[in-house]
């Protein structure tokens, strides 16, 4: 297994730029980075070469995560909003190639987070998930990239909220570049078992993110890491786990995220840094067994 970090942890937009957290995750020992994919559109081509580069020197893998905005998805009851969310999804895949990532992960299904203030059509919106996942999935093969259906909790999105909605949903689309992404975080409210959710995914399990049930960084909550840990080598998983806390408030990530108190111990960057060290030895110490 690869162990990676989500820079939003040290940030408070999606936006922030992924390039200054390269070296700096690669000094603290990590062999993957995950980037926000939501604004990688905005990147001058110079600049996706000088992060892809830089990741190159560094030795580190990157990886891409995404919860697709209201105005531009897949699943939308509205073709227009379906049809932005197809040409957002091709943009979107190409520059990330560009950067030579091969895994992009989150609600890639819908939109996130998920506006409850509507009426929820569960089957009408699963329906039409698949058919814009399925639609979108060979574009993603061809260019290497699997799409990894991020199973959320049912605060934040309503289509997948177990390991098995995740896996009957990737039977359904029946692509071999599409997959299930599990997060303990989530998994701590939806599944009765954090072993039998991650055999149930098994072989279909693509990606996967880790937090504590507060989301504070691996190792300073109850989440049952050795469960994990055994449950994820009996399934044989060879790909990331890629952390994702969230720690201190603010901005446009604080708010999607609802984080309404400091998690960090009021900790300075490095603080922060020392935390997201002690997490990741913590978690190959836990998960390798
Ligand atoms: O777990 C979550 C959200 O709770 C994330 O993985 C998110 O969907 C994605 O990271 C957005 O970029
Ligand atoms: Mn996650």
């Amino acid at each position: 297994m690869k162990y990676g970090i989500y820079y939003s942890y040290w940030e408070k937009e999606w936006s922030a730029d992924c390039l200054r957290y390269v070296e700096k995750v690669a000094k603290l020992g990590f062999d993957v980075l995950e980037i926000a994919a939501h604004h990688v559109n905005g990147y001058e081509p110079r600049h996706l070469d000088e992060i892809h580069r830089c990741a190159k020197d560094n030795g580190l893998i990157l990886t891409a995560g995404l919860g697709p905005s209201k105005d531009r998805y897949l699943s939308s009851p509205d073709a227009t909003v379906r049809a932005a969310g197809r040409k957002f999804f091709e943009e979107t895949l190409t520059n990330i190639a560009k950067l030579d990532v091969h895994v992009i992960g989150g609600g890639l299904y819908s939109y996130w987070p998920l506006d409850y203030s509507e009426p929820v059509d569960k089957e009408g919106d699963r329906a039409r998930a698949v058919e814009g996942i399925t639609g979108i999935a060979d574009f993603a093969a061809n260019l290497g990239i699997d799409l990894c259906l991020e199973v959320l909790n049912r605060f934040e999105n309503h289509i997948l909220n177990t390991a098995e909605e995740g896996v009957a949903f990737v039977r359904d689309v029946g692509k071999p570049n599409v997959k299930v992404m599990l997060d303990t975080f989530h998994m701590n409210i939806e599944e009765d078992s954090f072993g039998g959710a991650i055999r149930a995914a098994g072989p279909l399990l693509g990606h996967f993110h880790t937090g504590e049930c507060n989301r504070r960084v691996p190792g300073k909550g109850r989440i049952p890491w050795r469960e994990v840990g055994e449950a994820l080598r009996e399934i044989g998983y060879e790909g990331a786990v890629v952390m994702e806390p969230f720690v201190k408030m603010g901005g446009q990530i604080g708010s999607d995220i609802r984080v309404w108190r400091d998690l960090s111990n009021n900790a300075d960057e490095a603080q922060m840094d020392r935390d997201a060290k002690d997490a990741l030895i913590f978690s190959r110490y836990m998960l390798e067994g």
